[in-house]
């Protein structure tokens, strides 16, 4: 049985290679229950093969996977299969069928009680449209109509390939509150996209691999903290003053706005509040896409991948 510290997915030391072609090299990874993992990496990173491989649908060429207890290509992998789901990249239905019928279909695949296709697709907000032919929905409501069928069976592991790609903004913050709600059920997730905005707030770590290795792995919190990446602090009123104050010489960037080390961030916070006239005042740490473009620039420098053993979460 599954403990509470016990690894959903465990990689350890995984190099996958296609001939000639490396397509991961040196993999050591943790997915812990309840865990949502971000996977980022430009087209060709190696993020499919990372999902075939934790899918059992290809062998890896070295290094151990472990899913739910059990290398996801033997043969006492039968078992846990059934309680991972998987949204590929380009979901595609029969078109003909209704939202409800679709789910139906795979509910029998998969043997599911018939009760769960109401309460998914109530949870992922298609009730309305249930009885309506998949042709005539949006790109947004076939993406949720993926994730439910990815939620049949209450999947103890959930992977999401390029799950928003092609949504609008606010079809994508509707789909990642459906993730939101399915993960507060105790699923561990793992969500490969190379679209940034908009993922930080729903992952609990994140890596980080080019050219099929890891060149950072952690919480976001963990990978600021090794890029160094400044704190930007933006000021309204103050017309001006923060260009001529040699206290900040070193920080301005804009007549209102400073970059600043994470560790003086405290110190000119407080000299900013003492000014004349300011009015207000933002602090912003670097968001998900500076620290990944942040790596990926310093590639080169990194030869060795960060913390690729750890597991702490934010
Ligand atoms: N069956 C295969 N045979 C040979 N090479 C392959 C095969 N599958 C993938 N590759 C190569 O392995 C590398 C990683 O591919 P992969 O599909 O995992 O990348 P990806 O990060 O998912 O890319 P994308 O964002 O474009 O989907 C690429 O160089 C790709 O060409």
């Amino acid at each position: 049985m599954t403990t509470h510290s016990q690894p959903i997915v465990e990689l350890t030391n995984v190099n996958k290679h296609y001939d000639k072609v490396k397509a991961l090299q040196g993999i050591n990874l943790k997915v812990m229950p309840g865990e949502v993992l971000g996977l980022f990496g430009h087209n060709g990173a190696g993020k499919t093969t990372m999902m075939k491989l934790i899918l059992g649908i290809i062998k890896a060429t070295s290094g151990t996977v472990n899913v739910l207890n059990a290398d996801p290509i033997s043969s006492q992998a039968f078992e846990s299969r059934k309680h991972i789901g998987y949204l590929p990249e380009n979901v595609s239905f029969y078109d003909h069928l209704t939202g409800k019928e679709v789910l139906t279909y795979f509910a029998r695949l998969k043997k599911v009680p018939k009760q769960q296709i109401t309460d998914l697709l109530e949870q992922v907000g298609l009730t309305h449209a249930m009885n309506r032919a998949v042709k005539t929905y949006s790109k947004g409501m076939r993406q949720r109509l993926g994730l439910a069928q990815a939620f049949l069976g209450q999947p103890k592991l959930l992977l999401l390939d390029e799950p928003t790609v092609g949504l609008d903004p606010i079809a994508t913050q509707e789909f990642y509150q459906s993730v939101d709600k399915l993960k507060s059920t105790g699923a561990s997730i793992i969500l490969c996209s190379h679209v940034l905005p908009g993922v930080e707030q729903h992952i609990d770590k994140a890596i980080i691999i080019s050219g099929g290795k890891p060149l950072a792995q952690g919480s976001l919190q963990e990978l600021r903290q090794q890029a160094q990446l400044p704190v930007t602090i933006k000021t309204q009123g103050l017309n001006g003053a923060l260009v001529t104050d040699e206290r900040f010489g070193d920080f301005v960037v804009a007549a209102d706005e400073l970059k600043v080390p994470e560790e003086k961030n405290l110190e000119v916070v407080k000299q900013l509040l003492e000014m004349n006239n300011i009015s207000n005042l933002q602090v912003l740490p670097a968001d998900l896409e500076q620290v990944y473009q942040y790596y990926l620039s310093h590639e080169h420098l990194s030869q060795k991948p960060v913390n690729t053993t750890e597991e702490t979460k934010a």
